[in-house]
């Protein structure tokens, strides 16, 4: 069993560091013109352009930084010619290992990289090539195992209903998530395998709403660590922390600073658990191959008094850096990240509070691979979400009004990008297509007349109307048809509201975004209650059935979680170097278009999560299309059949022959 590691973390015959360089240098190494590409395309203009446009910190759309986008990707794809084949590889059907090609420069070199052979016991304790009971005879004898199991060999999918049952024991969901963890940490294929073949049963224990809890308790439940802790400590230093890691293929980076975990709030370092599930869903719905995804926490400290007096807390207990302090750490970090995993990884930033969250998205969008999932994902899953809904209510998204409770990066994100596919479809600006949206924040709605100041991802909302205090009277006032909750406040969507939402509408839609569970704007059961059953409703974290009147109500789940898995396989596969805001609009419309009838039927405006896999090819497929299209892919050329590609590029947690 060969893996590339560090020596400390493996017992076994170690080949020298010399010869490991030799080899990965062999198997893996790029032209140094192709380094020399992705350096000269980060330059210090690009963050000096973002920092001038305030105004697209939603998501980079202008023609300077397509054209900019453009001439990178064309510099990074003229010198691309390395796609290793990889025996280990992820790839189904034998097709080429997009994830084989690696990022890596010259710096990554210069790390304790060694070549390890593990086997017997340092074998059965590697997560990821450990197969329990599942070795084999003839793997036994060949790898030391003898004796270290006991006599019965089961198939990989015993072990997943022998794990069902224990798992289904647990009552208690946080005892649920601890045993899916251990598993994560034991058996990585068989916890993955576990994963996809039980999706709806299992995403709410390693997502939303557990997640949420096992963050509030992480110092309490932290056995070993998962993924990479940046803290203050470390600036100056993060490069080599980067190297600590022990993969270094990376094509995915998921990092948080805890600010806003769902809405739970500031959670500092403890925030870690959301990374972590974040990616376990790449690799589960998206099938990018979990040794390329890295979590990363980075600890500012935290606000958060009763983790700051807390004992078990994990993080830096000191209050957060801000201003400059906190700049030059992400900065450090965003740079570190390039220079050692290249041009090509993909930084998706999730749970920071707003204040710093659309300005990292805007100083980064020119120059790197950066989404932000609360922003951007949330605004592609919503959107998908109504243009189906239209299929049940009728008309098209300019018939319609928007009134949203919160106004952060979720309300504001999806705003927008409602706004600008209005805007597409009816060739008019988009301050004409925002006309028709009106966000209500913490102080009603929100209008120009306001009197103190306004953030500026508010600003483009802020339409002349009298000012309106509370939700119920703007939903009076406004009179919308679609009513969105993204205000991370739980049970805000009243009696009142919904049953004014279903005096207004026929099929009044209301979506309650927030999560976890106690912090949905109103439960489902309230939602088709309150409405005589005539609700389309969806919900950020799962509710049951509900039995009305006779008849049963499934509700959908609005969660990112249907975009950014696929969103990032196709930035991958086309090997695309930005995120442009046509490729949300390509994932939006993907999604939308793989509900079917069935699902309307049932007044579902999101297909099953059962189908998940098939869903993010299509997701991955659109996207990567609009990144040939835009001129942003670097992997050329391209594939003929973009979701029989993604396809054969998804990760299978089937176990392999060690011989
Ligand atoms: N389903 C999904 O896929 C996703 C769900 N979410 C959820 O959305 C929620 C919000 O996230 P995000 O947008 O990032 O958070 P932000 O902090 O950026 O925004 C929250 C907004 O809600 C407003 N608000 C808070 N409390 C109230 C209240 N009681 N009445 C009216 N407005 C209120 C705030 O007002 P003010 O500006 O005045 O402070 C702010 O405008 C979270 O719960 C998160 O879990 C987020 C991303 C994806
Ligand atoms: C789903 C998600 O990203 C959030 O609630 O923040
Ligand atoms: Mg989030």
């Amino acid at each position: 069993m060969i893996s590339l590691t560090q020596t400390s973390f493996l017992n076994g015959a170690c080949i020298s560091r010399a010869h490991a360089r030799r080899l990965s240098d062999s198997r893996t190494r790029r032209p140094s013109s192709v380094k020399m590409a992705a350096v000269n395309s980060s330059s210090s203009s690009d963050h000096h352009r973002a920092g001038q446009d305030k105004k697209s910190a939603f998501m980079a759309d202008s023609a300077a930084m397509r054209e900019n986008a453009a001439a990178a990707a064309a510099a990074a794809s003229s010198s691309t010619p390395v796609v290793v084949e990889e025996k280990e590889s992820t790839m189904a059907g034998g097709a080429r290992d997009v994830y084989g090609e690696d990022a890596a420069t010259e710096d990554q070199f210069v790390t304790p990289w060694t070549l390890s052979v593990a086997s017997g016991y340092t074998l059965l304790r590697d997560p990821n090539h450990n197969k329990g009971l599942a070795f084999t005879e003839k793997e036994r004898d060949a790898h030391y195992l003898r004796g270290l199991l006991p006599p019965t060999v089961v198939s990989q999918e015993l072990q997943v209903k022998k794990m069902m049952h224990s798992f289904r024991k647990y009552q208690v969901p946080l005892q649920r998530y601890m045993a899916l963890m251990e598993l994560q940490e034991g058996n990585s294929k068989l916890f993955y395998k576990l994963l996809i073949d039980n999706v709806e049963e299992l995403l709410p224990v390693v997502y939303t709403p557990t997640v949420g809890e096992a963050c509030q308790k992480y110092g309490s439940i932290f056995r070993r660590p998962q993924g990479l802790f940046i803290s203050l400590r470390e600036k100056g230093k993060i490069l080599e922390v980067l190297r600590n890691w022990p993969e270094k293929n990376i094509q995915v980076i998921v990092v948080t600073d805890g600010e806003r975990i769902l809405g739970l709030g500031d959670l500092g370092c403890q925030g870690m658990g959301i990374p972590v599930g974040k990616l376990s869903l790449y690799t589960a719905l998206g099938g990018v191959r979990p040794s390329a995804c890295l979590p990363v926490t980075i600890d500012v400290g935290t606000n958060n008094d009763e983790l700051l007096k807390d004992e078990f807390y994990i993080g830096l207990r000191q209050r957060r850096a801000t201003g400059q302090e906190y700049s030059e750490l992400l900065h450090e970090f965003m740079t570190a990240v390039k220079q050692i995993y290249g041009e090509k990884v993909l930084v998706q930033f999730e749970d920071f509070a707003n204040h710093n969250a659309f300005d990292l998205l805007a100083k980064y969008s020119p120059t790197h691979l950066v989404f932000n999932d609360d922003i951007q994902g949330t605004a592609s899953v919503v959107l998908a979400g109504l243009i189906s809904a239209l299929k049940l209510v009728g008309g098209s998204l300019a018939d319609h009004k928007f009134l949203f409770l919160g106004a952060g990066e979720a309300g504001t994100g999806i705003a927008e990008l409602i706004a600008l596919e209005i805007s597409k479809q009816t060739k008019t600006p988009v301050e004409e297509a925002r006309k028709n949206i009106w966000l209500v924040d913490s102080k009603g709605l929100i209008v120009s007349s306001r009197k103190e100041s306004l953030q500026h991802f508010k600003k483009p909302w802020a339409h002349e109307h009298e000012p309106v205090r509370n939700l119920i009277d703007a939903v009076k006032a406004i009179k919308p048809t679609v009513l969105i909750g993204s205000s991370g406040a739980g049970r805000t969507f009243t009696k009142e509201v919904v049953e004014t939402m279903a005096s207004l509408n026929k099929r009044p839609v209301i979506l309650a975004l927030s999560n976890p569970t106690s912090q949905s704007e109103c439960t489902a059961e309230q939602a088709y209650t309150w409405s005589q059953g005539r609700a389309i409703f969806a919900s950020g974290s799962p509710f049951p059935a509900v039995e009305f009147e006779g008849k049963t109500f499934t509700p959908g789940q609005a969660n990112n979680a249907y975009i950014f898995p696929g969103f990032g396989l196709g930035l991958i596969m086309s090997g695309a170097i930005r995120v442009h805001d046509d490729m949300l609009l390509a994932a939006s419309e993907a999604l939308a278009s793989q509900v079917t009838e069935e699902n309307y039927k049932k007044g579902l405006i999101y297909p099953p999560f059962t189908n998940i896999r098939k869903i993010s090819a299509r997701i991955a497929a659109a996207v990567a299309a609009k990144a040939y299209e835009l001129g942003m892919a670097t992997r050329l050329p391209q594939p003929q059949d973009l979701v029989k590609y993604a396809e054969s590029c998804m990760y299978s947690p089937s176990y392999r022959n060690y011989r």
